[in-house]
């Protein structure tokens, strides 16, 4: 199957190669040139089926014979060893036509590591086979950068750094990030915001003497790969609840607009979803747009729920590639009016388009405090803040004839303070997590500066400073 650049002047890829990649040398993201169909009686066939089994399924969709059959599983079977579930995503249900798909039982505790275990396995093997090696800079907003920095620590071809807003994440979040112990693994606070982060990474790629002197990737869900291992999920949950002879909801508490892509994917590829319900918190810029047809930038807020602090949502492109015909001259305008103005507006087809599909709802934090603490005391059910945004979001949008699945993203253990504030509940890191209390933190501290952040990278990538590298 072949690449494409939502904005129409990269190169078009094959499979390994849109991996490697990570952002289209256009700016643009790569999405695949046509979306696989799988029919009714193979997604019954996913009712019971292990999470493995199905994720093979969809990821050899994608895949496309690219990678043999037989490496492939072996590569899902043992990244999805690492989780601590023997369903790996289990389902549980919270009311009579509400349940919650827990994605926090992998090493970092957050549903990034779905994603991450699995594709740092892909990427390892590939750039193995190639013989090269490369460096990943990613910007993460608290969930992103430990997954990603725990996945690639024992990848020997690959240098990883992260970049989080300094001061904004929690202790938990902080400390899987800077406890790795790993030479390949930099976590980097920067002074500014995840959005500040996420266009330094957009800049790097387009410096294109420092992209080739670092061979950069990008691990964010700006790499297709990513987006991919999270659609299995949506097979998952909607078989168990009786795909495809009935459809279902998903209310996924969003940010990057990376998860709830997947579940647009998901419905592309023939998954009977009858809603998508983008839940925000005070950063409700998609709600906003939803309702108003304009995406317009406003400060970002600091929240209780700092992973989803953020304005540019960058995967809305790949969204809007579709809804726009998938004219890449279109997204191309939209995104220089949106790079220059600090908005843009949706041409009517494309926001009815996105409308048909999506609805959204925002919680402020007192709402998400309030959830917390009432789904505790109805059920002993401990949710994550992100989780909580995304039930009370779910609680007004849940109908009686649509089963509704709301994505828990997050362990709570790692927002322990607001947890306690909500509910009155201590709660810890459970010993199976990635926990290294002993290590001491290692993170270099450096000013919201493209010029000092490459510099950085450059002086302690392998490749861009020469050490080790081929
Ligand atoms: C716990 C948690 N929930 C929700 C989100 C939002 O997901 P996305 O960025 O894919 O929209 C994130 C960050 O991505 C997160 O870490
Ligand atoms: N909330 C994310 C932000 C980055 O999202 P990604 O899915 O594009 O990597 C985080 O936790 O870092």
């Amino acid at each position: 199957m072949d690449y494409i650049s939502t904005r129409g002047s990269a190169p078009i890829l094959t499979f390994k190669e849109a991996l490697l990649v990570g952002l289209a040398e256009d700016g643009g993201l790569y999405v695949p040139q046509h979306w696989p169909k799988f029919s009714a009686k193979k997604i019954r066939s996913f009712r019971g089926m292990p999470y493995t089994d199905v994720a093979f399924h969809i990821i050899s969709a994608f895949v496309d014979g690219e990678i043999e059959d037989a490496l492939l599983r072996k590569m899902i079977d043992e990244a999805y060893a690492t989780f601590h579930h023997p369903a790996v995503v289990p389902l549980v249900q919270t009311g009579a036509d509400s349940w919650v798909l827990e994605l926090f039982h992998g090493p970092t505790l957050a549903f990034k590591d779905v994603a991450m275990q699995i594709l740092a396995k892909l990427m390892d093997h590939i750039l193995t086979e190639q013989g090269r090696r490369l460096t990943i800079v990613g910007a993460t907003s608290g969930d992103t950068g430990g997954a990603a920095l725990e996945a690639f620590k024992d990848c020997e071809g690959i240098d990883t750094f992260f970049m989080f807003p300094s001061g904004k994440v929690s202790d938990v979040q902080r400390r899987q990030m800077t406890t790795i112990g790993a030479a390949n693994a930099h976590a980097i606070a920067i002074d500014g915001s995840f959005d500040d982060c996420q266009s330094m990474v957009k800049a790097m790629f387009a410096d294109h003497g420092f992209r080739d002197a670092v061979q950069l990737s990008a691990v964010n869900s700006i790499n297709w790969g990513r987006v991919m291992a999270q659609t299995v999920y949506y097979f998952t949950a909607a078989a168990a609840l009786g795909a495809p002879d009935r459809d279902i909801s998903f209310t996924v508490p969003t940010g990057n607009f990376g998860d709830i892509f997947a579940g647009y994917v998901a419905k592309q590829m023939g998954l009977g979803i009858d809603r998508l319900v983008i839940a925000t918190n005070e950063n409700d810029i998609l709600s906003r747009t939803l309702l108003s047809g304009s995406y317009t930038l406003s400060e970002v807020e600091v929240t209780i729920t700092p992973s989803m602090d953020i304005q540019i949502s960058s995967n809305f492109e790949r969204l809007l590639f579709d809804a726009v015909g998938r004219d890449p001259s279109v997204v191309k305008n939209l995104m220089s009016d949106l790079k220059n103005k600090g908005d843009y507006a949706l041409p009517e087809s494309a926001h009815r388009f996105v409308t048909e599909l999506f609805s959204a709802g925002s919680a402020s934090q007192p709402q998400t405090l309030e959830m917390m603490g009432e789904v505790y005391n109805r059920s002993g059910y401990l949710a994550d803040p992100h989780t909580a945004v995304a039930m009370r979001v779910a609680e007004q949008a849940v109908d009686q004839t649509t089963p509704m699945v709301t994505l828990a993203t997050a362990h709570p253990a790692k927002f322990p303070d607001t947890v306690y504030k909500a509910t009155g509940q201590s709660v810890s890191v459970p010993d199976w997590a990635t926990q290294r209390a002993q290590n001491p933190e290692i993170l270099s501290l450096i000013e919201n500066d493209l010029a000092a952040v490459e510099a950085f990278i450059i002086d302690k990538s392998r490749i861009g400073s020469g050490r080790n590298a081929d």
